[in-house]
């Protein structure tokens, strides 16, 4: 067991936005780090599995965001490692709508239900704007008309899928339109493992370096202006000059870590006014194929009175030919209803609706995988949902530092919150390090007579004096824009 070993920065958590903050910290010298995480693998919600016979990815799944003028640099590292990628067209979904019945709506009829459902929610969106209103929730409020089960079904793919026509979609704005799906055996997270290799000691893919801490849960954090000590569920403590936590904006809604004070009233409020969206998809294997196939049918749509009953349908014969698996997406209130009950519960619902669309006699599934995002306590749902209209104070405030602690993960970024890429790093900790290095050098000069005293004082007196090297700035100042995220913790 670890007893209070010490570093210069601890990592909390080895998803995406963990390794990346750490190896932007390794290129730029600062390699006394410590990665703690609390499962016994690196990637976080980038998550593959085994399952009917082939590699599926339970968490992030698309590189989304390909094609347009800037490029895409998770594109661009999948790219030079060669992940196998797969298009996906979502163009043709809206023509593949069943009716309980089985019955695919005639194309003019979903084409037009498409067309009213878009020009409605963007006007909506325009009057909710031009109430300037600080903070409008997460999207309630555009698809409040829509009544029967295609308009319910068209809602649904609309604002729980992302299909740019209604709210901009800063990936698809930035990096292009068109989303590649992951279908690569080594998974997604293949990446993260070439990340880490930059800068960890590997050997045949296994990752050797003891700063990475795999199984260690992190659950108090003690911060001073001198530093912070994490203490582990094991009993283990770690002390450290700062610390980055990349948890996610579930947990830290939940009560996983406990902060030596307490967060400020105005992080807390930030914390709690982000949505966390859940998002499971259901992976089914089936001995053979009854869906109809080619790239304009990868999706499908059942029109249900329910709003996103088992609604959104993808067949992976395009990206693993003759794999026979369907995915159907659940959010929200249908995830968590469905992830506290059976599989077989599952499975059976699923199947039901299949029937509906393809009719009684086709097999059921032999298999069926369901993940939980909402119930791992490591990640409380699936990635935010900031309110559609946001007052940019919110994601300011989540990201910004308190004291020693910096806060990373795709919660923190502006414009791609709910994407693996453009995760903010650690380049705002590596200018507070170079800072507080250079104001080290400077006052320990003036301070030397000081402390070749210190050894004639007691311990307490010599704490004092090596308090004197620091200084505290409002971090309140940063919030108020007056500050730089370096100037507001010195
Ligand atoms: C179902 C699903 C589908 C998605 N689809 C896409 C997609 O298609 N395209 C896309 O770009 N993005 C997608 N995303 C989002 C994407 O996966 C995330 O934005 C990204 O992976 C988040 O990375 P992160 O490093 O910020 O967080 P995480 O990956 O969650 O990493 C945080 C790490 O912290 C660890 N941790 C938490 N608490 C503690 C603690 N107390 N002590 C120690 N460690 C702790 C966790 O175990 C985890 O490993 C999807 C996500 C999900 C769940």
């Amino acid at each position: 067991m670890d007893s209070s070993s010490s570093s210069a920065v601890i990592i909390i958590g080895a998803g995406i936005s963990g390794i990346s903050a750490a190896k932007v910290l390794a290129d730029n010298g600062i390699v006394d780090l410590l990665i703690l995480e609390a499962s016994g693998r690196i990637g976080g919600r980038i998550l593959k599995e085994s399952f009917g016979g082939v590699s599926v990815e339970l968490g992030a799944g698309w590189i989304a965001g390909v094609g347009g003028k800037a490029s895409n640099p998770v594109w661009e590292i999948a790219s030079k490692f060669g992940l196998r990628t797969c298009f996906s067209d979502y163009s043709n979904a809206r023509y593949n709508i069943y009716d309980r019945s089985g019955k695919i709506f005639p194309s003019a009829i979903a084409a037009d239900s498409y067309k009213k459902a878009v020009d409605s929610a963007i006007q909506k969106l325009r009057d909710l704007e031009s109430n300037s209103v600080d903070d409008v929730g997460n999207g309630a409020e555009l698809h409040l008309t829509a009544k029967t089960p295609i308009e319910l079904a068209i809602d649904f793919i609309l604002h729980d899928f992302e299909m740019a026509e209604v709210e901009p979609i800063s990936t698809y704005v930035d990096f292009g339109e068109r989303e590649f799906l992951v279908a690569d055996e080594r998974g997604y997270e293949y990446l993260l493992y070439k990340m880490a290799e930059d800068f960890l000691l590997t050997s045949e893919g296994k990752i050797l370096d003891n700063r990475l801490k795999l199984n260690k849960v992190v659950r108090e954090l003690q911060h001073s202006r001198n530093g912070v000590t994490v203490k582990t569920e094991d009993g283990c403590v770690y002390e450290a000059n700062y610390v980055i936590l990349s948890a996610s904006i579930g947990v830290l809604q939940s009560d996983l870590i406990c902060f030596r004070p307490p967060l400020p009233r105005w992080k807390t409020d930030a914390i709690g006014k982000c949505d966390v969206m859940v998002y499971t998809k259901i992976f089914l294997k089936f001995p053979y194929k009854f869906w109809p196939c080619g790239t304009d049918k990868e999706f499908f749509i059942y029109a249900h009175e329910r709003r996103g009953y088992y609604t959104f349908w993808q067949q992976m014969e395009n990206a693993y030919p003759g794999s026979n698996i369907l995915v159907v997406t659940l959010t929200n209130g249908e995830s968590k209803r469905v992830e506290a009950q059976s599989d077989e519960e599952t499975l059976k619902e699923a199947m039901g609706v299949l029937r509906d669309m393809f009719g009684p006699d086709i097999p059921t599934a032999t298999d069926i995988l369901v993940p939980r995002w909402w119930n791992n306590r490591f990640q409380r749902g699936s990635y935010s949902n900031y309110p559609i209209i946001c007052n940019n104070r919110v994601v300011n405030d989540i990201k910004a530092p308190v004291g020693r602690i910096f806060f990373t993960g795709e919660h923190t970024s502006e414009r791609f919150n709910g994407y693996v890429h453009g995760i903010d790093t650690s380049k705002a900790l590596l200018e507070e390090i170079r800072k507080d290095e250079r104001e080290n050098e400077s006052k320990s000069f003036l301070l030397e007579p000081l402390i070749a005293l210190s050894g004639s004082l007691t311990l307490a007196q010599s704490d004092a004096v090596s308090g004197l090297q620091k200084c505290e700035v409002p971090t309140q100042l940063y919030l108020s824009g007056k500050l730089g995220i370096p100037e507001a913790i010195l």
